[in-house]
């Protein structure tokens, strides 16, 4: 096995980095430089030398093989955040013999080799670094806690007891079964597949919540849409003009609500046109606002709407400096009305955030439908009852794989390069 290192902080100047070294010989590594090593656990101020020359004075943190990140003997370097001691030591590891640089999510991949996280925690952690708002945060870190695990370990052991009970009536098919198990094993079949339906249901808020809301601003040329975003955004996102058909691509802003992640969409009017451009423009934001979680759509005062806004979108009332009026009423130019508008998207997307799951991805989405199919044609064998109990007990260890894979337990190595693909390296 490779002794791999990496820088574990953020490149660029800081005042602390770490660099992270896992594997069997971490420890000799930072020996080599630091002299005589502090007890495992126990930060040590060392000074850094390679031969005659200084590297850094650094605090060296160790962690034993059975008792850290990775699983593996660990060493950690704290040293000064300037790029050139950043370079400076990572040069002198890269001199030692058996060490080499990491991949990306290489030190989580070993964790998850050795045991210490499931797949789904190593894409909580994933999610975790990758968190820029609170309600992403929040759900990584209960899915980088295990919580996908406690829930399929609570449903692994329902369908167990469930194989268990139909095994019995399987060895005793020659003699009397004491007692018909089909209730019992149809009771717990039908509550599992009920959880997972639940859960499927709730997928979709926390896919939201990892990704982002979308929600796009929709209207008449010239209503103020630009105008608009580029309030909410509080920049000059948008260009913006008295010319109707200014807006042709797709401008995206991304925004923080309520520690909701949330891409805001400003769009080209939307009006026939003869212009080749705008009329592509038009096109693409029929069609990205249709793809969106919610419209707002900003009427203008003194123009009819030449596209009728559709149920659940957003009605909003523009250039409200000019003519306020009842409802939504925003003014982009002197902000009015902004605070409201914004608490009512807020609120909108939270009411959908609050019924998110624990599973968040597509991948999630694929094994909760298999594992679904397979208890369903468990349920219709166990129904048909007789000799098919065989053909019941399969269904039963097929979804009970469908749901391992969420864990990683079964055959997932094709998946992991483009699991780890994403991370960044030194994590
Ligand atoms: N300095 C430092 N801080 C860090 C990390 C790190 O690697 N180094 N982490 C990196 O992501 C996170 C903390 N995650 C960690 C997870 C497990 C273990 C660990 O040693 N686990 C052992 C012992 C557990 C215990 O003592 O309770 C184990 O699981 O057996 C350490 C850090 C955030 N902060
Ligand atoms: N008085 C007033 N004028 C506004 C307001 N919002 C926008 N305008 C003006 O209306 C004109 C059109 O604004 P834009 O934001 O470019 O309109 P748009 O909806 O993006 O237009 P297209 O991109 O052409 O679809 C500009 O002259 C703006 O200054 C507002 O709230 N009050
Ligand atoms: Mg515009």
């Amino acid at each position: 096995m490779d002794t791999i290192f990496a820088l574990a902080t953020a490149r660029g100047k800081a005042g602390v980095a770490v660099i992270r070294i896992s594997g069997p010989r971490a420890w000799v590594a930072a020996e080599a430089l630091a002299g005589n090593l502090p007890e495992p656990r126990v930060a040590g101020l060392r000074r850094l030398r390679l031969g005659a020359e200084d590297l850094d004075e650094a605090v060296v943190l160790c962690f034993q093989a059975g008792a850290s990140f990775t699983g593996e003997d660990v060493a950690e370097l704290h040293i000064h955040g300037a790029i050139a001691t950043v370079a400076a030591v990572l040069q002198a590891l890269g001199r030692i013999d058996g060490l080499r640089l990491a991949e990306p999510g290489e030190f989580t991949r070993r964790a998850l080799e050795n045991g210490r996280l499931d797949l789904a925690q190593v894409e909580g952690l994933a999610d975790l670094i990758d968190a820029e708002t609170e309600a992403q945060r929040k759900q990584a870190l209960r899915v980088l806690s295990g919580a996908v695990g406690q829930v399929v370990d609570q449903w692994r052991s329902k369908l167990v007891r469930a194989a268990a009970l139909i095994e019995a009536t399987i060895d005793f098919a020659d003699e009397e079964v004491p007692v018909d198990v089909s209730p019992e094993v149809l009771d717990l079949i039908g509550g599992v597949a009920q959880d997972i339906r639940r859960e499927l249901a709730r997928l979709s808020a926390a896919e939201r919540i990892r990704e982002g809301f979308e929600v796009a601003i929709v209207g008449n040329p010239n209503a103020g849409k630009s105008t608009l975003l580029n309030a909410l955004a509080g920049r000059e996102a948008a260009i913006t003009s008295e010319i109707a058909g200014t807006t042709r691509d797709v401008i995206e802003v991304r925004m923080d609500l309520a520690g909701l992640a949330v891409t805001l969409l400003d769009t080209a009017g939307l009006r026939e046109t003869d212009d080749v451009v705008e009329a592509i423009g038009v096109r693409r934001a029929l069609d990205r606002a249709g793809q969106c979680d919610l419209r707002i759509f900003l009427l203008d005062q003194d123009e009819i709407p030449l596209i009728q806004p559709q149920d659940g979108d957003l009605i909003v009332h523009g250039k409200a400096d000019l003519h306020p009026v009842e409802g939504l009423s925003i003014s982009g130019k002197t902000g009015q009305g902004l605070d409201r508008l914004i608490a009512e998207i807020t609120a909108r997307l939270s009411e959908r955030a609050s019924g998110a799951g624990v599973m968040s991805r597509e991948r999630h989405r694929d094994a909760l439908i298999r594992a679904i199919g397979a208890l369903e044609s468990a349920q219709d064998e166990v129904l048909r009852g007789g000799e098919r109990a065989e053909l019941a007990a399969e269904g039963l260890r097929q979804a009970a794989r469908a749901l391992e894979s969420l864990l990683g337990r079964v055959d997932v190595e094709h998946l992991l390069d483009e699991i780890f693909a994403s991370f960044c390296i030194g994590k």
